[in-house]
């Protein structure tokens, strides 16, 4: 465990800010006066390509790879157009650093809401491929903007890029106390994808003697997030189902706004980057009503990430009890306050 911190800021659009604001103010809060902080802003996102036409410049992407971590906000924003700045620079990032574990718990907390009937002790997690699949922009189209247009998006999947987060999720099935792996695809349908995931699964697996495992078609899937969450532990899938899944995790334990993240490059190569799951949220930026605590959280995986362990402890207790006394609407920087009394306190 380091005794010095060099965290690279990037708040980004909408929400992004208001979140990221409150994140820091809990690392501030928690980390102890002998840990060294120090933070360094990066303005992209909306404005910067408005003003420059810049997304992710390679110079920054080079300052940016220096830091020991990276604590992001959300990019994207309707003045530009879709894909701009999710491609040009989230996904940029991702890949550039080799992000290749998409880590995303789902727990629900004591007495927080859900939509579903009773209250199912969910804690799983689930290990989203972040590097391939069909976000990595291989694809194009023909006769654009006729009546004959044709599209491609080609979903990429490689051996070594299977294997190495397959394997992932197996260590971490290994080391929880249920020992159970679900891989999510649809290889009923996308059989050449989908064979080389299951293929890559079992033959992982047999390395993996004490881990149980089981398959799931992404559909089916869906159902069991509503009606038997409690069956997960551990869930490897791809870059596209884990995108998806981890949006329906979040509404059935809590809420999108609770919902934390890690883009872990596991070989220590590059900067690991830790983000809530939802976007810049357009329809509630500059109200003052985002939640923060998915952002909170993420800094709780980036300091368990970064070996602070204890601290990565004290902010998710923190949360927890301040979710059970939660009552009614709260400001995002009066939920960023109340937490960061709790690390303290
Ligand atoms: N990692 C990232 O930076 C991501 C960026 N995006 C981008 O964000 C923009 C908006 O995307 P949407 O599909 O609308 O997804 P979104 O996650 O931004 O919003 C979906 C819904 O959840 C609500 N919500 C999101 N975060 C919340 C929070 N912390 N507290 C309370 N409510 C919250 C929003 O108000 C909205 O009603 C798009 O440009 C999209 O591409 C979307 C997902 C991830
Ligand atoms: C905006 C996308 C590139 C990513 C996304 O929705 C996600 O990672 O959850
Ligand atoms: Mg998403």
């Amino acid at each position: 465990m380091s005794r010095s911190l060099s965290l690279a800021v990037i708040p980004g659009d909408g929400i992004g800010p208001e979140v990221v604001a409150q994140g820091l103010k809990v690392l501030g809060a928690v980390l102890p006066p002998d840990v060294k902080l120090e933070t360094r802003e990066y303005d992209l996102g909306a404005a910067r390509w408005h003003a420059t036409g810049e997304t992710l410049p390679d110079a920054e992407l080079e300052r940016l790879a220096g830091h020991d971590a990276i604590l992001l906000g959300a990019i994207g924003d309707p003045t530009v157009p879709s894909g701009v700045l999710e491609r040009g620079l989230l996904l940029k990032l991702r890949f550039a650093f080799d992000h290749f574990v998409n880590l995303r718990p789902s727990k629900l907390f004591p007495q927080t809401a859900t939509p579903l009937q009773g209250r199912p002790d969910i804690d799983f997690v689930v290990v989203r491929e972040g590097t391939e699949g069909p976000y990595t922009g291989n694809g194009g189209s023909l006769r654009t903007g006729t009546p004959a247009e044709v599209a491609t998006e080609v979903s990429v999947n490689t051996a070594y890029g299977v294997e190495r987060v397959v394997r992932d999720a197996y260590e971490r099935a290994r080391a929880r106390p249920r020992r159970k792996l679900t891989l999510v695809h649809k290889n009923n349908v996308l059989v050449h994808a989908g064979h080389l995931w299951k293929n890559t699964f079992d033959r992982i697996g047999r390395e993996y003697p004490e881990v149980t495992t089981d398959y799931l078609h992404v559909d089916a899937a869906t159902i069991f997030f509503v009606t038997d969450p409690a069956r997960f532990d551990v869930i490897v899938t791809d870059n596209l189902f884990g995108d998806i899944l981890t949006d329906l995790a979040a509404a059935v334990t809590g809420g999108i706004g609770l919902a934390a993240s890690g883009n872990i490059n596991p070989t220590g190569t590059f900067p690991s980057m830790f983000e809530p799951v939802h976007g810049s949220a357009p329809d509630i930026a500059g109200t003052g009503q985002a939640d923060p605590t998915a952002t909170i959280l993420s800094v709780a995986l980036l300091l368990r990430h970064l070996g602070h362990e204890t601290e990565a402890v004290r902010v998710e207790d923190a949360v927890t009890a301040d979710l059970a006394e939660r009552s009614g609407p709260r400001s995002t920087d009066a939920t960023g306050d109340a937490i960061a009394a709790r690390v303290t306190g």
